[in-house]
């Protein structure tokens, strides 16, 4: 990223929250410390919402001349707009649309990185959507294999991965496998050093069963799957450890011991993150070309249009989005990718 290209913030649904809390977040500009950013979907979802003054801008350029003034927006118009909190198929597209362009920015060199507001999974698959979530639709967009790209939620005191993402939990055992495990972790561990600047990252990897299996009493792929994939991983030359029983690795001593946790389905790495930091917590898709964060939150339907719309995470999402794009800018001028040799 060059210093002068602002982030795109993709609106997500427009009943949601997601644009109540891009328009806090410019309102809230100079005390959040933010960069200039331009908001991609439909400007009457914000109006809806807000009062803060809008600008509709072509270009993401334009929105770093204008973003003091008014909140810069690329305009996406849904078929029919939905009031705050009413989800529909329209509001489906508009998102999508809006996650499409703000993708391609990114992608293209006009924006420096995206930060995606939130969507419903539900109505999105309704709409025809057949990814299991942004992530992977991101991942795809910019030619990644999603087993090679990673789902990090990040707090202050904890980062974890899950290997498994948007699936039913009856389906998680049959969809880990060794190679999926390794191949996840290897893509957080890269990830701790390209995008938090930690040269040797260490990795505390989960059991699946209670107790980690209890050695082989209560489950098998502890010990069949997840052992072998920590030792693939360490005899790459990476400090990981495990598998730790999942109930015992998120205390406050516990979390001292690792970078990141690699959980082995969705709840186990997001209950202990969102119980945390719910109001700061950052989604970063790891792996990709680009810089793609998001706040951890949903759409909130049941609050929105009331106002009650917390925009930190959203903030939040924003620096990191800007931290990790200007990270990535500066090794490039030393020529490194932030990787090191052979990993
Ligand atoms: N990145 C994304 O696109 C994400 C999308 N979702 C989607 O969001 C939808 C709703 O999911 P839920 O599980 O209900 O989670 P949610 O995060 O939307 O809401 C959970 C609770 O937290 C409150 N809440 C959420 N964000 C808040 C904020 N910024 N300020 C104040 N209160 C806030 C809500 O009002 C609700 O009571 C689902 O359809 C899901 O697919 C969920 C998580 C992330
Ligand atoms: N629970 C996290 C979440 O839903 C975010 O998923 P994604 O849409 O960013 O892949």
């Amino acid at each position: 990223m060059t210093a002068a290209l602002p982030l795109a913030v993709s609106l997500g649904d427009p009943a949601g929250i997601g644009p109540e809390v891009t328009a806090k977040c410019w309102q809230a500009r100079a005390e959040m410390r933010l960069p200039p950013f331009v908001a991609v979907g439909d400007p009457r979802s914000i109006s809806q919402v807000s009062d803060v003054p809008l600008v509709v801008v072509d270009d993401p350029e334009e929105a770093i001349e204008k973003f003091e003034q008014a909140l810069p927006v690329l305009a996406i118009d849904a078929e029919a707009l939905p009031p705050p909190g009413q989800p529909s198929n329209e509001g489906a597209r508009c998102a999508l649309h809006a996650l499409e362009l703000a993708v391609g920015l990114a992608r293209s060199g006009s924006a420096g990185a995206v930060v995606t507001g939130p969507v419903s999974k539900s109505h999105l698959y309704h709409v025809g959507f057949t990814h299991p979530g942004q992530t992977e639709f991101i991942a795809e967009r910019c030619g990644v294999a999603s087993g090679n790209v990673a789902m990090m939620l990040a707090g202050p005191t904890l980062r974890c991965v899950p290997v498994t993402t948007h699936i039913p939990l009856s389906s998680v055992p049959s969809a880990l496998s060794t190679d999926l495990i390794a191949a996840r972790g290897r893509a957080a561990l890269r990830g701790l050093i390209r995008n938090f600047g930690i040269e040797n990252p260490r990795l505390a990897v989960s059991g699946l069963n209670p107790h980690a299996g209890e050695n082989g009493e209560l489950g098998h792929e502890d010990e069949e799957m997840i052992v072998p994939a920590v030792e693939t991983l360490r005899e790459e030359g990476w400090q990981v450890s495990g598998p730790h029983p999942a109930d015992t690795m998120f205390h406050d001593a516990a979390r001292q011991r690792y970078d990141a946790a690699l959980a082995m389905y969705h709840d186990q790495a997001l209950i202990p993150l969102k119980a945390l930091h719910f109001d700061e917590g950052v989604n970063i898709t790891l792996g990709l070309p680009i810089v793609r964060t998001s706040p951890d939150h949903g759409t909130a339907f049941d609050i929105a249009g009331t106002n009650r719309a917390r925009p930190t995470a959203m903030g939040e999402a924003i620096h990191y989005a800007v931290n990790a794009a200007t990270r990535r800018r500066d090794l490039a001028a030393q020529g490194r990718t932030g990787m090191a040799i052979g990993r």
